[in-house]
This record gives structure tokens, sequence and C-alpha cells, in this order.
């Protein structure tokens, strides 16, 4: 069964008039019949659309998805918390293989499994993941997901209940609360541009809105007790080591002793990926088991901060850009590291700048009294955390039978 869905609203607003004049026509020209086109008509409605076309009919189901990363995972959290039944009730009933036709503002997944030529607007680039579904479809990738739980105090009376999706494993949790995501969870600075970001998106619809929206938060800090907890099969947490360019054993992870990873400190970025490039090593080195690649920055690393204060803060933004900046060089921002005078730089003899981190999961407890650090951004979506809350997050991958795919 073939769905055709678009977010008339995302991006620049132009996916109805690429599907009319490139996407549909293509599909026919190849005979491939469309079940259903659906337009969305507000936030949340794709899952609603795609649930409703999955309980209508039976089979292995394509979608032919037009939008950026916000409607994809609406998609999939709408999936993921879904009881079919009748005819839709084996244990593939959940599997959908996505052809994906980036019509967002970052396309955040679609330029990790098809890196952007220089005109990301190309036609051409934007109709790869179709024409691999149009060829056959046998060339799909399965998606890992990261699974999140906002935990309200205290944490002993709101553990795990259930099992959120069946198709996916090993995640345990409260059904209702939990976040699903397919690229990114994050909170600190990115989940600041997020949100701010937001706010701006009538004025300024193209990526130029995050940037109006890093400079309006590139000061701030962000108090947190992080909790780094191991992968299944790797049984510690890793780092990344920009002098040998692997994975080593992160130092205070033991996996016959104590393998979860205490950081307690200010952060000034702390960003988890999954299946996603902006962390550059999933493609690089990629995971042997379902991970989440963090990055993280903490400003009291550097030589020459030794207090969190105005001037410090401000001191430290120009390291910050040096890393935002590095990242879209093909992923330099994670070999910086410190030189004698703060400054970050490949050359840097000090420590490294930007901590890597591979893992299993995290958990994020952030300062009582930080309210900033209570923002959780998953996948775009924003949450906040209650006042002595946390959050939780775990990688997801999916059962041999289930799961989410992306045609490539
Ligand atoms: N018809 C609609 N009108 C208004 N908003 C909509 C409509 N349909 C969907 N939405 C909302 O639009 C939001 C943005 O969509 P999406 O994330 O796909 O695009 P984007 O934010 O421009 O791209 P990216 O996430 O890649 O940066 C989604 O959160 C979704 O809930």
């Amino acid at each position: 069964m073939l769905l055709v869905l678009y977010n008339p609203s995302a991006g620049s607003g132009a996916a109805k008039g690429f599907f009319d004049e490139h996407v549909l026509p293509l599909l026919a020209a190849n005979g491939k019949t469309v079940d259903l086109v659906a337009a969305t008509e507000y936030a949340d409605h794709a899952g609603k659309i795609l649930v409703e076309f999955m309980q209508a009919h039976d089979g292995p189901v394509s979608v032919v998805l037009g939008s950026g990363d916000g409607t994809l995972n609406e998609c999939m959290t709408s999936l993921a918390k879904a009881t079919f039944t009748g005819l839709r009730g084996g244990p593939d009933s959940h599997r959908v293989s996505f052809a994906l036709v980036p019509c967002g503002t970052a396309n955040a997944l679609y330029s990790t499994l098809f890196p952007p030529p220089e005109d990301p607007a190309d036609v051409a680039y934007r109709l790869q993941s179709v024409k691999a579904f149009i060829a056959g479809g046998t060339k799909t990738v399965p998606l890992h997901l990261a699974i999140t739980t906002l935990s309200s105090p205290p944490f002993a009376r709101k553990r795990p209940q259930g099992k959120l999706c069946f198709f996916y494993s090993p995640i345990r949790c409260s059904y209702q609360t939990a976040k699903v995501s397919g690229v990114v969870v994050s909170t600190c600075l990115h989940a600041s541009i997020l949100k701010d970001s937001e706010k701006l998106r009538a004025e300024i619809p193209s990526m130029d809105r995050f940037k109006v929206a890093a400079q309006q938060n590139s000061h701030k800090w962000y108090k947190s007790h992080v909790k780094l907890l191991p992968a299944p099969e790797a049984g510690v947490v890793q780092i990344y080591d920009p002098l040998t360019k692997a994975f080593t054993t992160h130092p205070e992870s033991d996996a016959d002793d104590e393998p979860i990873v205490d950081v307690d400190d200010v952060f000034s970025y702390f960003l988890a990926t999954v299946n996603f490039a902006i962390a550059p090593l999933t493609s690089k080195i990629p995971p042997a088991e379902a991970t989440l690649d963090i990055l993280m920055l903490r400003p009291l690393r550097s030589p020459v901060i030794s207090i969190d204060s105005p001037a410090a803060r401000a001191d430290f933004v120009p390291v910050l850009y040096k890393v935002l900046g590095a990242a879209y060089q093909d992923g330099a921002h994670i070999d910086l590291c410190y030189t004698e005078d703060g400054s970050a730089d490949a050359e840097g003899t000090g420590p490294v700048v930007i901590e890597y981190i591979r893992c299993g999961g995290f958990e994020w407890i952030p300062d009582a009294d930080d309210e900033d650090a209570h923002n959780i951004c998953t996948d775009g979506e924003i949450s906040v955390i209650e006042r002595e809350g946390r959050a939780v997050c775990s990688a997801a991958s999916p059962d041999a039978v289930g799961g989410f795919l992306v045609y490539v």
C-alpha cells in the first residue's frame, strides 16, 4: 500500500508545489499506484493520517513523506503508540518504509542519508529516496530510535510502566510520557535555539532563524547532573580520542565495577544523536548496536576558566562559535583541543574541547534552580522537565520484523 503524505507548512511552505510538479508525476510515470494522497492540516495530523491509513489497509506500507524532521517524528511517535486490530495484527504490523522528500528547514535525517550537493534545493537530489523506492525498494536502512521519558520527583513513583512499542527493543518506559526521536535529543544551547527559533518561524522561514536564536542564547550555561549509561553489548561508556581517531573506554567507566559515568557540571552544549551525522562519527565509525552519540561542551574544562561568572560566560562565546562553525566543516569540531590561552584549535595540545561520547543512554537531572536547564528537545519538539525531575533517554533498535525503514 502506498500513502503520499506531505506537510504544506514545512520549511518555506513549498511542499505542495513540489509534490504536484515532481513527486506525483514521477510516481505516475513509473506505474506506482497511490492509495491516498494527503496533506496535513495541523500539528500532529501526520501521525493520525498514517495510523488511520494503516488500520484501514492490510499488508506492507510505504509512505512517500514530504516534510522536515518534525513531521517524520510525528509519524514515528504516533505509530509507536498505536495498537492495531483486525487484519493489521501480525508481528510486522507496525513496519513502515519511508521514501523521504526533504521539504523542511533542516532536513537533518535526509542530509545524513544523502549528503547534500552545493544546492540542496536541487530537484534530483530531493528525489533520491523516492527514486530508490521506485527502483524496487530493496535498499533500505532501519532507523534506530532514542526514547526519552520525563520523570517527576520522587523518581521511584514513576518507574517505567510498560513497553512503548513492541517492535523496538529493549526499552520499557511510561507509554504516555515517552518521546520518540529518530534524529536528536538535546538540552542546553541546542534546545534553547530550537525553542526560540520556533517563535521566529513566520518572520524568518529559512535556516537563518537558527542563527538568530543562537546569538540570543550563546552566553548561557546550564547546570545539571548527567549519568552516561553504557550500551548493552559494549558494557561501558565510550569516548572518542582525537589523537588515535578511535573510540576508547571512558576513563570513568568500568565494566566490572561501575560502568555508569557521573558528570556534575555546567554545560554549554549537550546533544545526543541517533541516525544522524551532526555527530560525524555515526557514519565514519558506525556503531555496532543501538547507541547514542553525545556531544558535550563543558566550559569549566577550559584551561583559562575556573569559575562560572558573567565575564567567564562572555569569554567563552568565541570558543562556542568556533565549535559550532567547525561542525559544518566535515565534523572538524570533534578534533578541536584547547590551546594555552583557552582558544579551540585543531593544533591545540590541551584537553579536547568537545567530549564525544558513545553510549546506550543518559539521564539528565537539571539543577532545580536553573530554569533553562529544564528544556529538552526531541526532534525539534520542546518539553520542560519538572522541577526536581529528570529526563531518561535510551537508544533502541528495531526488531527483525518491525521498525521504520528509509529507502536509500
Ligand atoms: N498544515 C499545517 N499547518 C501548520 N503546522 C503544521 C501543519 N502540518 C504540520 N504542521 C506542523 O509543522 C511543524 C514543522 O514541520 P517539519 O518539522 O516537518 O518542518 P520544519 O520544521 O520546517 O523542518 P525541520 O524539522 O527539518 O527543521 C510540525 O511540528 C508539524 O506539527
